[in-house]
């Protein structure tokens, strides 16, 4: 028996096919020491024996569905660091034959290029993206070999233990993580058992030590991310069982209270619990849509945090607590998510706003600054409150305070408190500031843009250093407070006027949600409509059922400069108003159908109403052209257009 990874000649290729089909119907039938066969075969041959791999199998499974590899191409590190290379080394060997794979730890396929002609062979024992080539699945082959061995290695023709894959050989190479030298994936080139060469082992090998040159340099810095942030929590979540997992599902470091929680010594044994998979498939599988789960095997109760930057996953801190609380069903595996319904509750389903509410979704969980834009009454205190109910500061107060209407003299104090003594007529003990109050919650900053300039220095400094000085004092209180700002104006513009801080700016909008207007979101105003007259209904204790067709074209046509606000207040009168069973233009009130009407009797007017209207309306404004734009409601070069037009002069 020989030890080598690799074939290392190519002379005689169907005289060792034959003799190693021999040798694996000897095996397979007698169950007899095959010898002449590598050494690191044999042990592979008897691990599927205690497999119980069929020998005679022509296939291997699909073990990963959709979601799961997608989950996988947008969030594995290890797929990061690969693509490019794996990209290269399909180019390369375009046309020899061969296809390139990588595999992840459990050998199953997440990439897979090469030969169309040899792809479409290949598909008869299922090499396929998402199958399993693990020994386990279709016993000994390159990829799972190598997994097992945890070295490169070339597997030919018979030397599969499988039937259906003897047509072929396969050279694979471990791919290990620099840092804790546990295999992260396999490197695979496969091909027909008749194009055999012996340094396809070597170019697998080498595109292994690039991927794992690559992963290491994502990895350290994602590491020390990962640490520091862990530190951090850990200082503010004294005595909790936290573990902190990176993308791949490795442990990388946990509390004392953890480790007792689950009955080991070291991190080193957490592999050693039976409920650990569970956990980690929970991670894989779930956590996109849910955050809880009760682990009948851990017998504990979990919340998992992701922890992102900017907006991309790169690990998970996930706490444990013995016991789960009341209000969680205790059947095993029970998920629940209070998140998914918060967001359901906010009603818009046009592409703008759900695609905002997506990204609402994605930075929930995280504490990083947000910036909320849009027009008065688009709903940002809406999506500011469910950021915060969804996020795990939700048992911590969320405060509003707007910076519009509170005097400028008062602002600072109300933001960072005062000591006794600071102002005539002031609470004689002191009072904490919002920042105080909302410690370990969310602080809405409302109209962030009307932040007096003074004011904006400090608010920078708190962001920074994460502490604040109440007035009077020199003394520096720390603490943890997300900042949500919102705005209906253009702060680039006030930083080009010197009306805003670019420093600030940057600090606030690390993330930028955009709510659109609601005369963007036709069909979001159906559906808002109905939301509202059924609340009103209640609200008021009237049976109103249906809403005129004519309110719903009008509703669509107006202009909407209140937004969503306007809507409900519209919604509101309309219902109080309403003595059917159904509400009518008659039923809105007469200041929107007023504001409205000009621009819809235009589009509707025949040309000579048209042109009679737009004369009426110069002369009740003695010529003045942009109140006639105005009280038309249309912009003022429609109106030069439709004089023009019309042959009408301003006199
Ligand atoms: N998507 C939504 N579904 C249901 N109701 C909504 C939605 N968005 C906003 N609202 C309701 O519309 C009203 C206005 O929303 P909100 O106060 O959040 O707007 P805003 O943009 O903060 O306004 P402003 O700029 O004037 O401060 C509130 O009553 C809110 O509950």
């Amino acid at each position: 028996m020989s030890p080598y990874l690799a074939f290392h000649s190519t002379s005689e290729l169907y005289g060792k096919m034959k003799e190693l089909e021999n040798l694996w119907e000897k095996f397979v039938l007698t169950n007899s020491p095959p010898e002449k066969l590598r050494y690191l075969i044999y042990e592979s041959w008897k691990r599927c024996q205690e497999y119980e791999v069929d020998p005679k199998k022509k296939q291997s499974a699909i073990s990963l569905n959709n979601d799961q590899l997608l989950e996988i191409m947008n969030h594995s590190r290890l797929f990061e660091a690969a693509v490019q290379i794996m990209d290269d080394l399909s180019k390369q060997i375009r046309g020899t034959g061969y296809l390139a794979t990588l595999c992840d730890s459990e050998g199953r396929i997440i990439y897979l290029d090469g030969d169309q002609k040899v792809l479409k062979e290949a598909e008869l024992m299922n090499f396929l993206i998402g199958a399993d080539w693990s020994e386990k699945a279709i016993g000994t082959n390159a990829i799972g070999t190598s997994l097992a061995t945890g070295h490169p290695v070339q597997i030919f023709s018979a030397e599969h233990y499988c039937q259906g894959c003897h047509p072929w050989i396969c050279s694979s190479a471990p791919i290990k993580d620099p840092l804790t030298g546990r295999i992260l994936g396999v490197v695979d080139l496969t091909g027909l058992s008749f194009e055999a060469q012996p340094h396809t082992l070597g170019i697998a090998t080498m595109t292994a030590n690039f991927i794992q040159k690559r992963y290491k340099e994502i990895s350290y810095s994602t590491l020390q991310y990962l640490h520091h942030y862990f530190t951090q929590v850990v200082k503010r979540k004294n005595g909790e069982a936290i573990i902190l997992f990176d993308l791949s599902f490795n442990i990388i470091n946990g509390t004392e209270k953890a480790l007792k929680l689950l009955n080991i010594q070291h991190w080193q044994q957490i592999g050693s619990i039976p409920g650990i998979k569970q956990l980690q498939n929970f991670l894989l599988n779930q956590v996109h849509i849910c955050k809880e789960s009760y682990l009948d095997q851990l017998k504990l109760h979990v919340h998992v945090e992701e922890i992102n930057i900017q907006l991309e996953r790169i690990g998970f801190l996930v706490y444990l607590q013995p016991q789960q609380s009341k209000d969680i069903v205790s059947s095993p595996g029970f998920c629940y998510d209070s998140s998914h319904q918060k967001w359901s509750e906010i009603i818009g389903q046009s592409e703008k706003f759900q695609s905002t509410i997506r990204k609402c979704q994605l930075v929930a969980p995280t504490s990083a600054s947000v910036l909320i834009t849009g027009e008065s009454g688009t709903g940002k205190e809406r999506i500011a409150r469910t950021l915060h109910q969804t996020s795990l500061r939700h048992n911590s107060p969320f405060l509003a305070i707007n910076c519009g209407s509170i005097p400028k003299e008062l602002m600072a104090s109300e933001l960072f408190g005062y000591e006794p003594g600071t102002f005539t007529g002031g609470n004689s003990r002191g009072k904490r500031g919002k920042f105080e109050e909302a410690n370990g919650g969310t602080l809405f900053l409302d109209e962030i843009g009307e932040m007096p300039l003074d004011l904006q220095v400090h608010l920078l400094r708190v962001l920074q250093e994460k502490e604040i000085v109440r007035l009077g004092s020199s003394h520096p209180i720390p603490v943890d407070v997300r900042i949500i700002a919102a705005t209906h104006q253009n702060i680039p513009k006030l930083i080009q006027e010197g009306k805003f801080r670019t420093d600030l700016y940057y600090r606030l909008n690390v993330v930028e949600l955009h709510i659109p207007p609601l005369r963007e979101r036709d069909h979001d105003i159906i559906l808002l409509t109905e939301h509202f007259l059924k609340r009103f209904s209640t609200k008021y204790n009237k049976t109103i059922l249906s809403i005129d067709t004519d309110v719903i074209s009008f509703f669509k046509t107006c202009q909407w400069p209140g937004n969503i606000r306007e809507l409900e207040n519209t919604i509101e009168h309309a219902v109080l108003f309403c003595l059917t069973n159904k509400i009518t233009l008659s039923d809105l009130p007469r200041s929107l159908l007023e504001k409205e009407r000009a621009p819809l009797l235009l589009q509707s007017s025949p040309n000579n109403e048209e042109k009679s209207m737009i004369i009426r309306y110069i002369e009740e404004a003695n010529g003045n052209l942009s109140e006639v734009a105005r009280r038309l409601n249309i912009a003022r070069t429609t109106l030069y257009r439709k004089m023009d037009k019309y042959g009408i002069s301003k006199h």
